[in-house]
C-alpha cells in the first residue's frame, strides 16, 4: 500500500502483516517517527558540521528515506534482502539518493563511523549497544519495544537484557526509561563515552531515547555518578532514590514499615534536557501527520520535572480511600503547600513532585 509519512510517498507492506515474512511497518510508530525528524534538525541547527545519518534497522527504508528528504547524507542497513529491496525502491519514488547495505550493523559499526545513529530494533537494542558506541560521533538515537523486560513486568528477561534490577511500580514506564539509560551509560562507560539524554519518551509500547555521546574518562565517570537505586513501598506507595552503585537500603520502609524492593542501578538523571526540547519543537512541522501530538509531548516534556519517579493521582487517591478530585485542583494544592509539582508525559493522571508521599497526602487532604 502507498503512505505518505512527512515529506515523502513510501510503498510498505499492508498494516499487520509485518510480523509474517513481509518488510516491517508500524504506522503507529510515526511519532516516533515525527519526533526524530524533528530531533535531527534542532540538533543539526546546534551542530552544523553533523551530516551522516544511518538508520540502522531500516526495513521499509522510512526513516533514511525521511532524513534523504531533510538533507541528510543517509545510509540504510538491513540484514533482510527484501527490506533493502524496498528501502531502494522507497529512496528511488522519492528521487533520492542513499548508501543501501544488507549487512549485518553490528559488522557495519565496527568498520564505519556515522553522525547519527537510529536504532531501531524488534525488542530490545542492547545487542546492538556496544556497536552502537562504536560507531556514533555524535547522536544515538535508541528505541526500546521490550517494555514489559524494561519495566520488571517480565523480570528475569529485564534483568538478563540490562544487567540491574527492574521493579514492576506502578511507575513502570518511567522504571523502563531509566532502566534502559542505565544499561546504555554503563555500556558507553566501557569506551570512555558518556552519552547525554537529550530528549527521553516512554509509551506502553517503547521506550525512544537521543543522546549526545560525550567523549573521556571525566566524563564518562560523572554519567556512571548519575546511576543508583529507587527503594519502593508497594503498600503505601513510598520511594526514595539514592546515587552511587551500592546500596544501602532501608530494612523496611520508613513510612510504614512494610518490606521495601529496591531497583537499581538505574539511571537518576535528567531524562531530558528542556533548552533542547524547546527546540525541537520549534522543528516540528505542518507536514508532520503527528504534529499536533508531537507538540503536546515535547511541551509536556519540557515542563517536566527532573527528580524521580513519577506517582499516579488515581493510585494514591485509591490507596487513601479517596476520590480523585480534578488534577488541576490537586496539583494547585500541592504548588500552594510549596512544593515544585509538573505534570508527566507517562499519563493524564500522573505527576512529579518534590514532595514526599505523606506531605503529598497531606497538601492534598479536602
Ligand atoms: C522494527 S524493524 C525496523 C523498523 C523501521 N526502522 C521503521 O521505522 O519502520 C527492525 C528491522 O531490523 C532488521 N534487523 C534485525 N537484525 C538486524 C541486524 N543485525 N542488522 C541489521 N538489521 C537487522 C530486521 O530485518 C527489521 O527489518
Ligand atoms: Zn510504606
Amino acid at each position: 500500500m502507498n503512505v505518505r509519512e512527512g515529506a515523502v510517498d513510501l510503498v510498505v507492506p499492508e498494516q499487520g502483516e509485518g510480523a509474517g515474512d513481509e518488510v516491517f511497518f508500524n504506522p503507529v510508530q510515526e511519532l516516533n517517527r515525527d519526533l526524530t525528524v524533528a530531533v535531527m534538525r534542532a540538533y543539526r541547527d546546534r551542530e552544523p558540521r553533523v551530516e551522516t545519518y544511518l538508520d540502522a534497522m531500516t526495513a521499509s527504508g522510512v526513516r533514511g528515506v525521511r532524513a534523504a528528504a531533510d538533507g541528510w547524507d543517509v545510509t540504510c542497513c538491513d540484514v533482510d534482502a527484501d527490506a533493502i529491496d524496498l528501502c531502494q525502491e522507497n529512496l528511488t519514488r522519492n528521487d533520492l539518493d542513499g548508501d543501501v547495505r544488507q549487512r549485518d550493523v553490528n559488522a557495519l559499526l565496527h568498520d564505519d563511523y556515522f553522525d547519527v545513529v537510529d536504532l531501531d530494533p524488534f525488542g530490545t537494542p542492547i545487542p546492538f549497544a556496544d556497536a552502537a558506541f562504536q560507531g556514533t560521533r555524535n547522536l544515538l538515537c535508541v528505541t526500546a519495544t521490550d517494555t514489559a523486560p524494561l519495566c520488571g513486568a517480565h523480570f528475569e528477561s529485564g534483568v538478563r537484557s540490562y544487567s540491574t534490577i527492574p521493579r514492576n511500580t506502578e511507575y513502570h514506564a518511567e522504571m523502563g526509561v531509566r532502566v534502559l539509560l542505565s544499561a546504555l551509560i554503563r555500556t558507553g562507560a566501557r569506551y570512555d563515552i558518556a552519552p547525554r539524554p537529550l530528549v527521553t519518551h516512554a509509551t506502553n509500547h517503547y521506550v525512544r531515547t537521543y543522546l549526545e555521546l560525550d567523549r573521556g574518562a571525566t566524563v564518562a565517570n560523572k554519567a556512571v555518578d548519575e546511576l543508583g537505586y529507587i527503594y519502593h513501598c508497594e503498600h503505601c506507595l513510598y520511594r526514595e532514590n539514592e546515587a552511587g552503585l551500592i546500596a544501602d537500603a532501608p530494612s523496611s520502609c520508613p513510612n510504614c514499615d512494610h518490606g521495601i524492593e529496591t531497583a537499581g542501578p538505574v539511571f537518576l538523571g535528567s531524562t531530558c534536557n528542556p533548552e533542547f526540547v524547546s527546540t525541537v519543537a520549534d522543528s516540528v512541522t505542518e507536514e508532520m501527520g503527528t504534529a499536533d501530538k508531537a507538540t503536546d509531548l515535547l511541551e509536556t516534556l519540557g515542563a517536566e520535572l527532573s527528580v524521580p519517579t513519577h506517582y499516579d493521582q488515581h493510585r494514591l487517591c485509591k490507596r487513601w480511600t479517596r476520590s480523585a478530585p480534578a488534577m488541576d485542583d490537586f496539583l494547585d494544592k500541592l504548588s500552594e503547600a510549596g512544593h515544585d509539582v509538573s505534570r508527566t508525559h507517562y499519563g493524564g493522571t500522573t505527576f512529579k513532585t518534590t514532595a514526599t508521599v505523606d506531605e503529598i497526602r497531606a497538601a492534598t487532604a479536602e
